[in-house]
């Protein structure tokens, strides 16, 4: 989309047109790219088109109620946030203005590990706003995790996230390497210097990524020739102590730094050990690791390809949902997604085919850019009327009223079904 004019905001559509006129090219890629071609970015979009509605009528939707709970505790609604790194790029107040909105609207957020403020501070601005007595469980924050190649500073994290009243840990389990953003590569990525990766700063240092990856010493190299490498560039990479002769986003050449590749089951058992918390593992896309993230005894599973932005060509999560749900069927595990998800009639199909909830990304950093507290609000509470409205016309007067029989794939039929 090209600069054009601001729109006065009706829909999640038109915010993240705005964010398009408005926003720093730099973060404004960094937020919108997928990985690669971004066939899967398109897709996770385009697969919810691909269902139809089968609506029941006569059904007295005179009210509506969107209320449910996750992993034990009520929200007002199977909306939920997504974690979305660095959110003081879209707006000076950045987490803590999502914290806000998310609590105002009585919905789960899932901090990002790698924020722009802390979850301590976050936290406390979630809890600044008044609870109402119907749903007692709120504010509900969960903590998404990176296990990082420091597996002291992951349970050091771990236990600051659960002493601060955080109620479940998402594990991120696409992440091995970051995918390749090609808008990132050309823009060179970086967060600004100004801002840093708050969770790990220290009384003496904050960490940003420029005094992480522009330190004198090899580090820095060694980590950006690693994504040369694995990325198959072999001019670039050959040995270590080979010039870097591309530039690369910092980001992919963080993550290579940061993030341990070697992350594998065995490591989920590790969590369980040092947690009491219920674990979430987010970035299931098929049946045979659904049905392993239930045997690891995990608590929830959140069906997610990280926005289009990992491995391009995978399935949108809508179309792999249906999989994952069959495979833990009878089992004590929750199943959630994410993805493309813009719509209350997005929300309806996910929750038809029988997702528990829904998270949002990038909405979420589009209603930030756009106002602040107030623009992640008016995001929520957008998307929160248009699935209230979609529900009543579908004949649902709550969540438990839809069901497998709301949808079908395509206008053809319900072979899929
Ligand atoms: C800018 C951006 C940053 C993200 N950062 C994280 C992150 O730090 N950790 C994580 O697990 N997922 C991250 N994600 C993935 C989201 O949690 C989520 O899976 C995805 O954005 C959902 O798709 P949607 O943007 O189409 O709603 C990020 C996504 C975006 C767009
Ligand atoms: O940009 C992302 O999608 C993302 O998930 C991420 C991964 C590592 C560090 C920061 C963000």
């Amino acid at each position: 989309m090209s600069r054009q004019q601001r729109l006065v905001p009706i829909s999640l559509a038109d915010l993240e047109h705005n964010a398009h006129t408005t926003m720093d090219l730099n973060a404004l890629d960094y937020y919108r790219s997928g990985a690669n071609d971004m066939q899967t970015l398109r897709d996770n979009q385009d697969a919810f088109s691909r269902l139809r509605l089968r609506p029941r009528i006569l059904r007295d939707v005179s009210k509506v109620d969107t209320q449910i709970k996750l992993l034990g505790h009520s929200v007002g609604s199977p909306i939920c946030i997504a974690p979305t790194a660095m959110q003081r790029l879209a707006h000076d107040a950045g987490e803590k203005a999502t914290a806000r909105a998310a609590s105002r609207a009585k919905k789960c957020m899932i901090l990002s590990s790698w924020s722009t403020t802390n979850a301590e501070d976050t936290i406390s601005a979630g809890r600044e706003i008044p609870v109402d007595d119907q749903t007692p469980g709120l504010p509900l924050f969960w903590f998404q995790v990176y296990v990082y190649k420091d597996r002291a500073m992951t349970e050091t994290l771990v236990r600051r996230v659960e002493k601060a009243g955080y109620k479940a840990l998402v594990i991120t389990v696409d992440t091995p390497f970051l995918g390749r953003r090609l808008a990132d590569v050309r823009n060179v990525f970086k967060l600004p210097p100004h801002m840093s990766i708050a969770n790990f700063e220290t009384k003496d240092s904050k960490v940003t990524m420029a005094n992480v990856l522009d330190q004198p010493d090899n580090k820095l190299e060694a980590a950006a020739n690693q994504v040369l490498k694995n990325q198959g560039d072999n001019n670039a990479a050959q040995g270590n102590n080979t010039k870097v002769v591309r530039q690369e986003s910092s980001l992919a050449a963080y993550v290579v730094s940061q993030i341990d590749p070697t992350l594998n089951w065995k490591d989920i058992e590790w969590i369980r050990s040092i947690t009491k918390l219920p674990i979430v593992v987010k970035g299931v896309l098929t049946a045979e690791d659904a049905k392993l993230a239930a045997d690891a005894g995990c608590n929830g599973i959140l069906v997610s390809n990280h926005g289009g932005r990992q491995l391009d060509g995978v399935l949108a999560t809508i179309d792999a949902l249906p999989e994952v749900l069959d495979a833990v069927k009878g089992r004590n595990v929750e199943v959630y997604l994410d993805g493309g998800v813009r719509k209350g009639t997005d929300v309806l199909k996910a929750l038809a085919l029988g997702a528990k909830a829904v998270f949002l990304g990038r909405p979420v950093l589009w209603g930030l850019a756009h106002d602040g507290e107030e623009g992640v609000a008016l995001t929520l509470n957008l998307i929160q009327q248009e699935f209230e409205l979609a529900m009543a016309l579908a004949g649902c007067r709550q969540v438990t009223d839809i069901t497998r029989d709301l949808v079908q794939y395509g206008a053809d039929g319900r072979s899929k079904l």
